[in-house]
């Protein structure tokens, strides 16, 4: 709103070339959501619930027309019967749809694909190797898969945010968490700071039909593979040790004794490397988590995951 001559207010002038600019832009993340699906880069389900969630999104806005034509196998008569069989008109968009309609949907996309069941993955390898670059890497251009943010009583580093990269919590928090069973798997790492994967976010992401990725130390590899035999376990290693070191002292967060004690741990981490379903070795960003994304799908196609039991 802005102010008049006699102090009142009216709405702003609609400014028709930045709503044609809008407009457009919005065009273009709807065509960047088709093109995923229509790639397998991202998942039906996971674009559907994306949707729901966050009604201003460009899944939210794509029409379901678009949505269900974007799979592959669908063509605009297949679209027509089955918008008709799930009681969906064509113009409606997906953020739009009821919770009958979303039940119809998440029902059907279930059977459409039934072979399809999301995992548990873990990622670990020593200090400074690259799993947290990987990772995001992964979130970036994966959206599909779930990350799952742990619990740490170490203190954040500059730019890390709570909640984001971790969630930071004091000593007192994180003995009552393990009281109260919310780690699904949890350490003391580098001898120092503990962390832990919380129970709740990892469960609603399986059950929303998205795996989920873990990146946890050796130890947490371990009890994860004892609880859910089921999950992935995904060694990253460097292409060699000195590339290691050049990388932990690189990106400059720890002190002269904290790189020592990190690389401490990354010597018995390296040796673990049997115990893991594969290495990837982390040369290069992009070839790395694409070989990681690789084996998640892998991992969905094999066999189900079942409940995470409780412990
Ligand atoms: N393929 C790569 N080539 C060169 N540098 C890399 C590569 N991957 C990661 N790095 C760099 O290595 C450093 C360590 O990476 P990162 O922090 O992701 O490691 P990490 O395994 O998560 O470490 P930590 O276990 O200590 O948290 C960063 O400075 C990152 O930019
Ligand atoms: N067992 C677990 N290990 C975890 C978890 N979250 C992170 N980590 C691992 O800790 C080290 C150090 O991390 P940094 O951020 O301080 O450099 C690294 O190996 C992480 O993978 C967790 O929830 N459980």
């Amino acid at each position: 709103m802005t102010a008049d001559a006699h102090g009142g207010s009216r709405p702003a002038t609609p400014d028709p070339a930045a709503a044609g600019r809008a407009a457009i832009e919005a065009r273009r993340a709807r065509a960047a959501v088709k093109r995923a699906l229509r790639s397998g880069q991202r998942g039906p389900r996971d674009v559907a619930e994306r949707a729901w969630q966050e009604p201003g999104s460009p899944e939210a806005q794509l029409r379901v027309p678009a949505f269900l034509g974007s799979l592959r196998g669908l063509g605009p008569v297949r679209v027509e019967r089955l918008l008709a069989s799930l009681g969906i008109a064509p113009g409606k968009r997906l953020g739009a749809l009821g919770d009958l309609q979303r039940e119809r949907v998440r029902g059907w996309l279930d059977d459409v694909d039934p072979s399809r069941r999301p995992r548990l993955i873990v990622l670990a390898g020593p200090t400074a190797v690259g799993k947290g670059t990987v990772a995001e890497y992964v979130r970036e251009h994966f959206p599909q898969i779930r990350h799952s943010v742990s619990a740490t009583t170490r203190a954040p580093r500059p730019g890390e945010i709570d909640g984001v990269h971790y969630a930071f919590v004091s000593d007192a928090d994180f003995d009552r968490m393990v009281d109260e069973q919310e780690f699904l798997e949890w350490a003391t790492v580098h001898n120092q700071s503990r962390y832990g994967t919380p129970r709740s976010s990892v469960q609603a992401a399986l059950d929303e039909g998205s795996s989920v990725l873990l990146e946890i130390d050796l130890q947490g590899a371990r009890q994860v593979r004892a609880s859910f035999p089921d999950a992935v376990l995904l060694f990253l290693a460097p292409p060699s040790w000195d590339e290691l070191v050049r990388r932990l002292v690189g990106r400059g967060t720890e002190t002269e004794s904290e790189r020592e004690r990190r690389l401490q741990t990354a010597r018995v981490e390296l040796a673990s490397q049997p115990e893991f379903d594969a290495t990837i070795v982390n040369a290069d960003v992009a070839e790395a988590a694409h070989e990681v994304v690789e084996r998640i799908l892998a991992a969905e196609a094999d066999r189900g995951a079942g409940e995470l039991p409780s412990h």
